[in-house]
């Protein structure tokens, strides 16, 4: 099956600044594709070419393999900006407007309000609903045509907290019907928590790509406890393919080589009876990855 989103090579100049220097990714269908980056490193130019908004300077896209056309623009469902809902009419209301110039029928809005937790507000005018039920409307109305993907900028830019939680919900439960979801986000913490996949942008350059768990799983740090003979446990980890971070009384920080699993460890050490106590794994964090990844130097 062809990917839902294959960029190849994509540039962008605005006059003498290069917003996007030769980007290639792909999003496979069903997957958390997140797009992260600081201001300015050309998360929205990227959303912006492959919704056709923007036109790119080089490179080349397609959406499921196919050049985007109006019959791949009506699988994909996009919040670039906050929409400009009318503040007096009702959700519905204009949920109504954007079915008309969607070309949607009006018996779809009861359920996809439904399914934003909005039906029970279906009446109430848009300028009372938070900023998190406008974003949740503005969902609704990306969802309208039944989309297989769904392109979001910055999706809870602006919400409060129980905004932001709301929308992450959200995103994971539409997720969880299998559509694909493209967004982009400055906050590791929400690529973290939401998303399945990311690439990370800096001043227009992909600087790494790959699963959320891939990137996370880098150089994990595994701390072992040992109540018996530290001696023997320090002749011992030569044989392995592990490397020593730090020698502590009764704990030994280690990081394992691609392959090599905590158990893996723990079961080597008993084969030469040595019992660990605890085996601890510290994840690297995103963010910590992220610095790393950026050359910014770590807080
Ligand atoms: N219309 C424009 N004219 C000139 N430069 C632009 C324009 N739009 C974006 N840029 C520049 O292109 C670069 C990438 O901007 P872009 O908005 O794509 O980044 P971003 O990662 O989405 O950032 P943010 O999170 O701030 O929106 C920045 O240096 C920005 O100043």
């Amino acid at each position: 099956m062809a990917p839902v989103l294959q960029i190849n090579n994509l540039s962008k100049k605005y006059g003498s600044v290069l917003a996007l220097n030769q980007v290639s990714l792909t999003v496979e269908a069903s997957s958390v594709y997140g797009l992260l980056g600081p201001n300015g490193s050309g998360k929205t130019t990227t959303l912006g070419i492959v919704l056709d908004v923007l036109h790119a300077t080089s490179g080349t896209f397609t959406w499921f393999g196919e050049k985007i056309s109006h019959s791949t623009k009506r699988r994909i469902g996009a919040i670039l900006e906050t929409p400009n809902f009318y503040p007096y009419l009702s959700a519905y209301q204009n949920l109504q407007i954007t079915a008309d110039i969607k070309n949607v029928s009006h018996q779809v809005i009861p359920a996809v309000l439904d399914r934003v937790g909005l039906l029970n507000r279906k009446d109430s005018a848009f300028k009372g609903f938070s900023l998190g039920m406008k974003q949740r409307l503005a969902l609704a109305a990306a969802l309208l045509n039944n989309p297989d993907v769904l392109v979001l900028d910055e999706p809870t830019n602006g919400l409060d907290p129980q905004g932001i939680a709301e929308v992450r919900e959200l995103i994971k439960q539409i997720a969880g019907e299998g559509k694909t979801i493209i967004m982009a986000s400055h906050l590791l913490d929400e690529v973290e928590k939401v998303c399945t996949h990311v690439a990370v942008l800096q001043t227009g350059i992909l600087r790494a790509s790959g699963s959320v768990s891939s990137i996370l799983a880098k150089d994990d740090q595994v701390i072992i406890s040992l109540p018996g003979d530290q001696q023997a446990a320090l002749a011992l980890l030569p044989q392995l393919p592990v490397t020593l971070v730090k020698t502590e009384p009764h704990q030994l920080t280690l990081t394992l080589q691609p392959g090599f699993t905590s158990s893996d460890l723990n079961q080597a050490f008993f084969a030469q009876g040595l019992v660990l106590s605890q085996i601890t794994v510290k994840k690297k964090s995103l963010e910590s990855q992220f610095l790393q990844i950026t050359n910014y130097p770590a807080p």
